[in-house]
């Protein structure tokens, strides 16, 4: 047989197997509609299992059993899909606790933000909120805790940075405060200055102060200068703070410019950072609340230690035409090389493709918790 007669066969055989598609699916709604009666759940992992082993059964070449039995998880996810589809169309919705707003108001509302004045939380924090409703604390922990105690109605916490990547403690801070809720990302361009308490040549500086994520985002420079000792503090306005209290001889630290002018230091070097060093930031609420503009989604997974969990979940999302723009793992912690996975998925609550895809997960026996559905802020360089 030459190709062309093959392909004439397979157009034959691939026309056959959409009619039988369609029936197929028509049938998934004649489903819903039974199940709707009788509330029993789409999902049936039981029922599964036994059609997928029925088929790897009825397929005679062992290795056409694996790839068959992946075909009719596709099928029966296809069908699940449609049935929530359905189910949403007349009127079944799932609770996934968060409720649409209007808008968001900052106005009278208090920040709570890690470092001092001029620190990079600060300087985020500050397209939202006024000066004079921003306070101070010492740890990242602290912001939430000031969230969680109603001491301030909002917190802000830098969690990924574009040039080192994720703040792991933030992220294993916020997977444990279950009751708080992510409200907005704000993308802030972070760009350091070497700056010191006198009148010192870049090549002099022995010490340089900062928070660890920017004495990371800083490693370039820090190969021209390989003799500069790099020493973590708290934070980087801390860190300007300090220096221009103690005015210690040859040491310099990496802050914004406006630390630098505020705490009266001398700026050696500007832009010490890459150009498009940019930081993202929760703005962290105790609401679990969204708005009808929100596009993003951020969520904890716990997907089982099994062949192809993490595959399918993730199908759930794409089966329903979401994409995922963010994944990254962190250990559980109180079992070894156990995980969690942070999602951030595109979408919002009230769409029935996002709706969907929860309620396929929830379903499916998947673990998982909605950080917040949020409208991404992106700050220009100044
Ligand atoms: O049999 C059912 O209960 C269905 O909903 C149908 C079906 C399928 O497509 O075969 C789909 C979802 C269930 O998880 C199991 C099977």
């Amino acid at each position: 047989m030459g190709l062309e007669e093959i392909r004439k066969e397979l157009d034959t055989i691939d026309r056959e197997i959409v009619q039988l598609f369609q029936k197929r699916m028509d049938l998934s709604i004649e489903v819903a509609k039974d199940k709707a009666k009788t509330g029993k759940a789409v999902f049936d992992g039981k029922r599964e299992e036994e059609k997928l082993n029925s088929i790897s059964d009825m397929v005679g070449d062992p290795l056409l059993k694996t790839p068959a039995r992946e075909l009719f998880r596709g099928l029966m996810t296809l069908s699940r899909r449609r049935q929530l589809q359905y189910l949403s169309e007349i009127g079944h919705k799932s609770d996934f606790s968060f409720r649409e707003v209007g808008e968001l108001s900052f106005s009278g509302k208090k920040l709570a933000a890690q470092g001092v004045k001029w620190s990079y939380s600060y300087l985020a924090g500050r397209v939202f909120f006024q000066e004079d409703s921003i306070e101070f604390v010492e740890h990242f922990q602290d912001v939430l805790e000031a969230v969680q105690s109603g001491k301030a109605d909002y917190g802000i916490l830098p969690m990924d940075n574009s040039t080192y990547g994720m703040v792991q403690d933030n992220y294993d801070l916020l997977s444990r405060y279950e009751e708080l809720s992510v409200l907005k990302e704000i993308n802030y361009p972070v760009s350091h200055c070497l700056c010191s308490a006198g009148d010192y040549r870049t090549e002099e500086i022995r010490k340089v102060y900062s928070h660890p994520q920017a004495l990371a985002q800083c490693r370039e420079f820090f190969k021209e200068y390989p003799f500069m000792e790099k020493i973590a503090d708290l934070n980087t306005a801390i860190a300007a703070k300090k220096l221009a209290e103690t005015k210690e001889e040859y040491a310099a630290v990496l802050c914004s410019r406006p630390a630098a002018e505020y705490y009266g230091l001398r700026i050696l070097q500007d832009g010490v950072s890459s150009k498009e060093n940019t930081t993202r930031f929760f703005l962290i609420g105790k609401e679990k609340i969204y708005t009808k503009d929100a596009d993003k989604l951020t969520m904890i997974l716990w997907a089982a230690n099994q062949a192809g969990s993490l595959y399918h979940v993730l199908g759930d999302f794409t089966w329903n035409g979401l994409s995922l723009s963010m994944i990254q793992s962190r250990p559980v912690g109180d079992k070894a090389f156990s995980y969690l996975f942070f999602v951030d998925v595109s979408g919002n609550l009230s769409e029935p493709e996002m709706e969907n895809a929860l309620s396929a997960l929830k379903e499916e026996g998947v673990q998982f918790r909605i950080l917040g559905n949020y409208l991404p802020c992106k700050v220009k360089n100044s």
